[in-house]
């Protein structure tokens, strides 16, 4: 409006008007004019509605594909909105901690928010609720945690502005980063996404948790996958990891190493975990465990990969409860951030931990306890393991994780399926509800 008025009167061209003689040509030209500032003014202010819609925030200057996946804007700020922040962080027990989770609205994120709650811990969540998989499960999750007082913040790690008020609100003691993009397949599909979570988004995480004073302790979600195409088995922590077979992996493996420069710069105590194939009720509908059962109750055959000469494809499924403790007792053992005010003050913690089973089962074992479990026979589809990203097998030595964060995982693969399944059925359903 105002930059109307301006035009109004003073026009942009006074030279060209003095020129003109016609008071019938001045008039046409200075319609012409105007039509032509109008246009171009529309043009403008619809850009910068693009640019803010399309934008996690306004000071967050990402562009990229990811954001049109989150399904609302963050809207957040006022009185109500950081008392609800403090009662949900607020510690409850002696010697609780105060927790940021990111990815409080996942799979992992859900059970750590609700095992720290019922600790006494305190603990404020934040998730972009994006919609990779269908986000009402997310909403149910979050149902779940807001029945035990955990507040989830709807925004993005790329909203440094939104991350920089939630320190100013509450002092975390630490951060336990499960906000990601995951799935190993998709990453050929939406390649960006990864690198704006993964990559981007940590950076930014860790960037405001290294100028906040006191800086949190860090724990966050790496991956199996970052072993790639390593073939010594179990993996141990000190195995090669610089051959990964997708881009998931390899931004995990960058994460590792953007890891280790914050610390050592800045004096971030920070601990990467290394998950091996999570599984359990209020799981990923992405993964194969969870559609399997799925696709078996709807009758539709399931592809199951096998390597080259029908070589087994396994993996070392975990289960959600064991990860969990393992996640409990890294935050727990983490030893406190060095640095203060963005300059590091001494040396700080840096680890890295297999969780895993340690015992892999082959994909074709996962297919025969679901049927058991389900009692209907699946249509196997036996296939060649595509060339997107998939490795043959993994297994984890968990002996570092064992030794120091007292990690033991006591759930084996039948007993886990079987409490997925319940939950499964409870949720779904037996299969006529239409899953997503
Ligand atoms: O361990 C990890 O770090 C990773 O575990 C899983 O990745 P993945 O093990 O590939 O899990 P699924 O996609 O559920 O696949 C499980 C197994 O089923 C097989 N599969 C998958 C899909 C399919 O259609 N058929 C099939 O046989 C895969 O080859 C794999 O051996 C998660 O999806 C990743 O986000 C996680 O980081």
């Amino acid at each position: 409006m105002s930059q109307m008025k301006h035009i109004d009167n003073n026009p942009s061209t006074p030279g060209k008007f003095k020129i003109e003689k016609s008071p019938y040509n001045r008039l046409i030209r200075l319609q012409f004019s105007l039509a032509k500032l109008s246009f171009w003014s529309l043009v403008f202010v619809g850009l910068i509605f693009v640019f803010f819609y399309r934008s996690p925030s306004a000071s967050s200057h990402m562009s990229s594909d990811l954001s049109r996946r989150s399904l609302r804007t963050s809207s957040y700020g006022g009185p109500a909105w950081e008392k609800r922040i403090k009662a949900s962080a607020k510690i409850r027990s002696r010697n609780g901690i105060c927790v940021l989770v990111t990815g409080a609205a996942g799979f992992v994120g859900t059970h750590v928010s609700a095992a720290l709650t019922r600790r006494g811990d305190g603990v404020l969540g934040l998730d972009n609720f994006n919609d990779y998989y269908d986000p009402s499960l997310k909403r149910a999750r979050q149902e779940l945690l807001e029945r035990s007082v955990v507040y989830i913040v709807e925004g993005d790690i790329n909203d440094v502005t939104l991350l920089k008020k939630l320190f100013e609100i509450v002092a975390f003691t630490h951060v336990m980063h499960l906000a990601a993009q995951a799935g190993v397949r998709y990453a050929m599909e939406n390649p960006s996404s990864y690198v704006h979570s993964n990559i981007a988004g940590l950076v930014n995480m860790l960037e405001v948790c290294k100028s906040v004073n006191p800086q949190p302790s860090i724990v966050w979600a790496s991956s199996s996958s970052v072993y790639g195409l390593n073939t010594k088995v179990p993996f141990s922590e000190r195995d090669r990891t610089d051959q990964p077979a997708s881009l998931y992996a390899a931004t995990k493996k960058a994460g590792e190493e953007i890891a280790h420069t914050y610390n050592h710069i800045y004096g971030l105590s920070i601990t990467g975990l290394r998950f091996f194939t999570v599984y359990g009720p209020w799981g990923r509908p992405d993964m194969a465990y969870f559609f399997f059962t799925r696709d078996i109750l709807k009758g539709k055959s399931i592809p199951i990969f096998e390597a080259a000469n029908h070589g087994t494809v396994a993996r070392d499924f975990t289960y959600i409860d064991d990860i969990v403790k393992g996640c409990l007792g890294a935050l727990d053992t983490a030893k406190n951030s060095t640095g203060s005010g963005g300059k590091k003050k001494g040396p700080a913690q840096l680890r890295v931990f297999n969780l895993g089973n340690t015992s892999p089962v082959p994909v074709s074992d996962l297919v025969s306890i679901l049927e058991k479990l389900l009692k209907v026979k699946a249509k196997r589809l036996v296939m060649k393991l595509p060339r997107n990203g998939d490795v043959q097998f993994t297994h984890a030595n968990i002996s570092s994780a064992q030794k120091e964060l007292g990690y033991k995982p006591t759930t084996d693969l039948q007993m886990g399926l079987k409490k997925f399944v319940r939950w499964y059925l409870s949720y779904y359903g037996n299969g006529k509800k239409n899953v997503q």
